[in-house]
Order: C-alpha cells, then sequence, then structure tokens
C-alpha cells in the first residue's frame, strides 16, 4: 500500500502528528502495537497522577489536627483502582482509535518495522511512503541486569498502575520520577515502601536542594530512603522479595529508567544507527533523509510535553510550513511528589559545566506569606547568565504550577532586572519568585 506518511507508535506525539497530518488531507497510515495514546493515557502521567491525587487528599486530611480540628483518614484503594479504570475505559482504546481514524488516518495494529528506505512492514503488509516515516515508537522500562531479577515476578509501572490492592510493603529500585512518585503514593496508602537508589541522591538529574528535601520528606512520612546502593542479586521465595539477602518486601517495583530497542525497529534500512540508544535528530526533527523522529525516542527529555512539542514541528515540516526550529532551553519538567519538584532549564551544575558566569538566587517556601500559612516546605533556586534567567526550580506545595511563571522568564529570555520589578500578588506561592530576586 503506498500513502504519503507511515507514522510508527501512536503515543502523545506520534497520535498528534499522524492525526494532525491526515487533517492536513495526506494519507496516513499510524501503526500501533498495544494502545493508541501510548504510555501516558495507560500506564503513565494520567492514571498515576490519579493516584498522586488522592494520595494528596489522604495527606491533606491527615495536617487537619492543629489547623482545623479533627480528622480520621482511613484510606481505601478501591474508588482509586476504580478511577483509573474508568479513565483508562479499563486499557480499551477505542475512542482513541477513532479519533484518529476519524481524521481520515487509516490505523494499522500490529508491530511496525522498517524494510527499506520509506518502507514499513507489519505481518505480512508492506506500507511505502512518498513523504517518509515518523519514528514515535517510546520506550519500555528498562530491567537492570540484577541476579536473579528477571525470574522474579516483578512490577514496572504497568503494573503498579493496575493493581487493585496496595501492597503491604514495597521496595521501589530507582529513586528517578517514577519511583519517588509511586512510592510517595503507596506509603500514603499505608504501605510500609524502602526506595533504593543507585546513585547518591533522589531525583538526581535535578538539583542538589530538590534531592535533599525529597529524601527529608520521605523520612519524615515514613519511606526508607536508601542511596548509593548497590543491588547484587534479588530473589522471590514465594512469599517476598528478597533483595541483597536482608531487604524483604511483598512487592518489588522496578523503576531504573527506559530503553529502546532500535535495532528491532530496523532503524538502519532507513540509513540510521541501529546501536544507538536514541535517534539523533536536527532542530526540524529529522533523522535521515525521509525519516523524522520525535518522543522519548530521541532521547530530548521522556515527557508528553516534549513529544507533542517535538510533533508540531514534524507536521509543519512535512507540510512545507515555516516555523522556529525545535529549542531544548526552556524544558519544564514536574515531579509530582507533595512537595512538587518544579524545575526548567539548565540546573546550576549544568550551567557552570556549560562555562557560565553563573548568580544564584534561592529562597525557602517557608519564608514566603503562603508557604506560612501553609506550614509548607520547599524553596525557589534561580539560575541568572548575563542578565537572564537560563534556569529555575520550584520545589513546594504547587511547584509545578509556580514554574509556569519562570517557564516563560527561561523561554522568553525575560531580564532579571524587568522580572525583579513587576508586581506579584500577595500573598501567593509565586511571590516567591521576587524575594528570590531581591
Ligand atoms: C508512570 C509514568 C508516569 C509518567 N508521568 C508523566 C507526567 O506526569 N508528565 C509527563 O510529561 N510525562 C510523564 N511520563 C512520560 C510519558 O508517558 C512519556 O514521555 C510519553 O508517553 C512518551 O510519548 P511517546 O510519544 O514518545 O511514546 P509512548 O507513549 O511511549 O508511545 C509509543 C507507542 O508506540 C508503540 N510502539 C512501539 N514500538 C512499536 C512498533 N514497532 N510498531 C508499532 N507500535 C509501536 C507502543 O506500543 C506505544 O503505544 C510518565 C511515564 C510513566 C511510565
Ligand atoms: N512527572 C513526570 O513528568 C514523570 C513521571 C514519571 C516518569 N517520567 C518520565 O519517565 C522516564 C522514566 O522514569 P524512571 O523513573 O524509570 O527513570 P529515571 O531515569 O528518571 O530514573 C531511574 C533511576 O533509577 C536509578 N537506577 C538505575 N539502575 C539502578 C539499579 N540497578 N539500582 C538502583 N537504582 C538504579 C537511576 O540512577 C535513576 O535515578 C523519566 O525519564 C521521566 O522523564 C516523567
Amino acid at each position: 500500500m503506498d500513502v504519503d506518511v507511515i507514522v510508527i507508535g501512536l503515543g502523545p506525539g506520534g497520535e498528534e502528528a499522524a492525526g494532525s497530518l491526515a487533517e492536513a488531507g495526506l494519507a496516513v497510515v499510524g501503526i500501533e502495537d498495544r494502545l493508541v495514546g501510548g504510555e501516558c493515557p495507560y500506564w503513565g502521567c494520567i492514571p498515576s497522577k490519579m493516584m498522586i491525587r488522592a494520595a494528596d487528599l489522604l495527606a491533606e486530611g491527615r495536617r487537619i489536627p492543629g489547623m482545623a480540628g479533627d480528622a480520621e483518614v482511613r484510606p481505601s484503594w478501591a474508588p482509586v483502582a476504580r478511577r483509573v479504570r474508568e479513565a483508562t475505559d479499563n486499557w480499551d482504546d477505542q475512542v482513541a482509535a477513532d479519533r484518529f481514524t476519524g481524521k481520515g488516518g487509516t490505523l494499522v495494529r500490529g508491530k511496525g518495522r522498517i524494510t527499506g528506505p520509506n518502507e514499513v512492514t507489519v505481518g505480512d503488509q508492506v506500507f511505502r511512503a512518498r513523504r517518509g516515516i515518523v519514528i514515535s515508537n517510546g520506550t519500555a522500562p528498562a530491567i537492570p541486569p540484577i541476579d536473579g531479577l528477571r525470574d522474579t515476578p516483578y512490577w514496572t509501572n504497568r503494573e503498579a498502575i493496575e493493581t487493585t490492592e496496595v501492597p503491604e510493603s514495597l521496595i521501589v529500585l530507582g529513586g528517578g520520577a517514577i519511583g519517588v512518585e509511586l512510592a510517595q503514593v503507596f506509603s500514603r496508602f499505608g504501605s510500609r515502601v524502602t526506595v533504593v537508589e543507585a546513585l547518591p541522591r533522589l531525583l538526581a538529574l535535578e538539583e542538589p536542594e530538590s534531592s535533599e528535601l525529597l529524601q527529608k520528606i520521605f523520612e519524615n512520612e515514613g519511606i526508607e530512603v536508601r542511596t548509593g546502593a548497590k543491588v547484587e542479586h534479588v530473589r522471590h521465595d514465594g512469599d517476598a522479595f528478597v533483595v541483597n539477602g536482608d531487604l524483604r518486601a511483598q512487592r518489588l517495583l522496578v523503576a531504573t529508567g527506559r530503553r529502546t530497542d532500535l535495532k528491532a525497529l530496523g532503524v538502519a534500512a532507513a540509513g540510521l544507527d541501529e546501536n544507538a540508544r536514541f535517534v539523533d535528530t536536527d532542530g526540524r526533527m529529522r533523522a535521515a533523509d525521509g525519516v523524522w523522529a520525535l518522543g522519548d525516542v530521541t532521547g530530548k527529555g521522556a515527557f508528553t510535553h516534549m513529544s507533542v512539542y517535538q510533533a508540531r514541528i514534524v507536521v509543519r515540516d512535512i507540510l512545507g510550513q515555516d516555523g522556529p526550529p525545535a529549542d531544548y532551553r526552556a524544558v519544564p519538567r514536574v515531579t509530582f511528589t507533595d512537595p512538587e519538584i518544579g524545575a526548567v532549564g539548565l540546573t546550576e551544575q549544568q550551567a557552570r559545566d556549560q562555562g557560565m558566569d553563573v548568580r544564584v538566587h534561592h529562597t525557602d517556601i517557608s519564608v514566603n506569606t503562603r508557604g506560612w500559612i501553609h506550614k509548607a516546605e520547599g524553596f525557589l533556586k534561580l539560575i541568572e547568565h548575563d542578565g537572564v534567567l537560563v534556569g529555575a526550580t520550584s520545589a513546594g506545595p504547587v511547584g509545578g504550577e509556580v514554574l509556569g511563571a519562570l517557564a516563560v522568564a527561561v523561554h522568553g529570555e525575560v531580564p532579571v532586572e524587568r522580572l525583579r520589578h513587576m508586581i506579584y500578588a500577595y500573598p501567593t506561592f509565586h511571590r516567591a519568585i521576587e524575594a528570590a530576586l531581591l
């Protein structure tokens, strides 16, 4: 079958690109191996944030004594599991599939493999693309080569999201975004949680102050944190997981990052390096002649907003429309723990590593009026170079929302002098930006 464009993988970005190109009148085949919509709506962002919303409600209820009276909080996972099933249509993608075909796209279910320049094969069907191929096949959980691990019934994010029960105890392997978000959820629902992280700190890619804050909060909430920990072996004795012979728990969640498999996708047939970890792209998201890539597989930040941002650039380029090239100076990210850890652009260390002459502004949320009213913990850390912010971290109860203003500042290269003289509503959390700059 000959078409204009073949999109391999219909996650958030692939669906956006395939749908928009079909709406623009091109003949588009979208190939999806599992569920149209990808990881985010079924095993990622949306259900995990539903779980987090529920866990945060419990925490808020537990804050009532001393501030608003008495409360007895009795958690129940049943409404959480029910909401997750409603949100995912019980892991059925008919609505999303209809959305795509309703735009004029052709949905092909199965595993796509690039078998030649402009050619993709799914089972015994061969598709040829007149304009090109879009690679948007995302990532899968990476399982570290730990002795014994593969023989155990460990969880990845998929089983954790699908669970109908809160484990009595849980070991979380990996203190990155998935690990810390889900560790706090299950702990707040009563699980005894231990986070085991190989690096010296949680959220190792973020500011050290973010890691310190989260570790302190976790320990106060009764979550055990083991950093700099090397896991030598894992076994399951029929009842429980045993890590390194001493740490035991009913469940083990592996959240140690993601992997791609470019060889299995057949990228060499399109002239790409099949041994690379990610697909390298230019500012127009082109990977080779007639090949575009977007989303997690490009390695520019595994976020839904990144995937959709890149998809829009792909669409413009394929349709021959003008627009700015991909710009990664102001990538925002929010880890939805409580407090939320929001960040944009460079960390202090990254800026210094790039040779920037850095000025750091810092303030504590506890001295911000709203923060003091809320008895909240958190901080703002702003990284200035050459009179503009090149990075910022906003940690606090609504750290991800406060981040919005900082993302505009970094993206728009707003002079710090202008930020210092703007009016910040009182008493808001975002007014801490003024305090940090003064
Ligand atoms: C627990 C969890 C929580 C998260 N929370 C957030 C969050 O709060 N905010 C945020 O921005 N991001 C979050 N993410 C990350 C986000 O889910 C991903 O960045 C996003 O889904 C990536 O989109 P994508 O377009 O690259 O592809 P994916 O969503 O990975 O989808 C790729 C699709 O391609 C399909 N596919 C793969 N290979 C083939 C093939 N050969 N043929 C056909 N189809 C194929 C797959 O089945 C899949 O459906 C979270 C992730 C997880 C796991
Ligand atoms: N709120 C969000 O935006 C959000 C939420 C969840 C996930 N995500 C995205 O999903 C991606 C995957 O998340 P993730 O948490 O799996 O990956 P990650 O790369 O963020 O963190 C993985 C962690 O596991 C550690 N690790 C690796 N091997 C280990 C081992 N053998 N023992 C102990 N620790 C080990 C790493 O040092 C790292 O800290 C992230 O890149 C993130 O961008 C985003």
